[in-house]
């Protein structure tokens, strides 16, 4: 799969969202990060402001929930229009069920990791999922310095999708940029999302074309896609 770059509107303007979305046309999907102010201490957006977006571009919506409870919310994102949402497993006490009624309901299913929650309990838990998100920073705010010890979870999340033959993807998200995306595409990473580093650019569409074009050169010369 070719690489894909996802910008997040945590760093765009709230004000203007709508033309925010448009100043990335190209990318691939759209990051929305919702945070509750419980399961991290900060406070973003909800259902009211998904819908509204997703009525207002035509870039599907990546729905990240830092979110208590995601069993009783997630499935609502996706009415709202969320073509993937993603809960953290910290915080779901059904992740396997969770992620089936995301998948009946019409979006891709996706799982998020904290920086120390590792990978290995959660192997028979891979196939029941679209995406798979390892977190590149503590979540809760943009703009944090990128954590490069995360680089051998990302090898090893790889390793395990190889292992199956799963067509899963791999985020991560937090400090990626035009200094850190090639060693997560390395690694093993196929979806990258990016805020500061997309909306902190004097043009963010070209922002993400440069990005993607680091990415597909990175992977090109990695172990892990030689197969691919
Ligand atoms: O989930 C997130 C934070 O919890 C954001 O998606 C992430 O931080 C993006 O911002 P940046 O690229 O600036 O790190
Ligand atoms: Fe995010």
């Amino acid at each position: 799969m070719a690489a894909q770059i996802n910008p997040s509107i945590l760093s765009a303007d709230f004000a203007r969202l709508a033309e925010e979305a448009k100043a990335v046309d190209g990318a691939d999907w759209l990051h929305v990060d919702v945070m509750d102010n419980h399961f991290v201490p900060n406070l973003t957006l909800g259902v009211p402001v998904v819908e509204s977006l997703a009525r207002a571009t035509d870039t599907p919506l990546d729905c990240h929930l830092m979110i208590e409870d995601p069993d009783r919310w997630a499935p609502q994102y996706v009415e709202a229009g969320a073509s993937s949402v993603t809960f953290h497993v910290e915080a779901a006490a059904a992740p396997v069920r969770l992620a089936r009624e995301i998948r009946a309901k019409g979006a891709r299913a996706s799982m998020a990791l904290k920086p120390a929650t590792p990978i290995e309990p959660y192997e028979d838990l891979l196939p029941e999922l679209d995406m798979l998100l390892i977190m590149t920073v503590e979540p809760g705010f943009g703009g944090q310095a990128f954590l490069d010890i995360m680089l051998p979870k990302i090898r090893r999340t790889r390793e395990l999708i190889s292992k199956h033959g799963l067509e899963l993807w791999l985020q991560v998200d937090g400090g990626v940029s035009a200094s850190t995306i090639e060693r997560c595409a390395e690694a093993g990473a196929d979806v990258f999302v990016a805020g500061s580093a997309v909306y902190g650019a004097a043009d963010p569409a070209e922002a993400v074309r440069a990005l993607r074009t680091q990415a597909q050169t990175a992977t090109a010369g990695a172990s892990w896609a030689c197969d691919h």
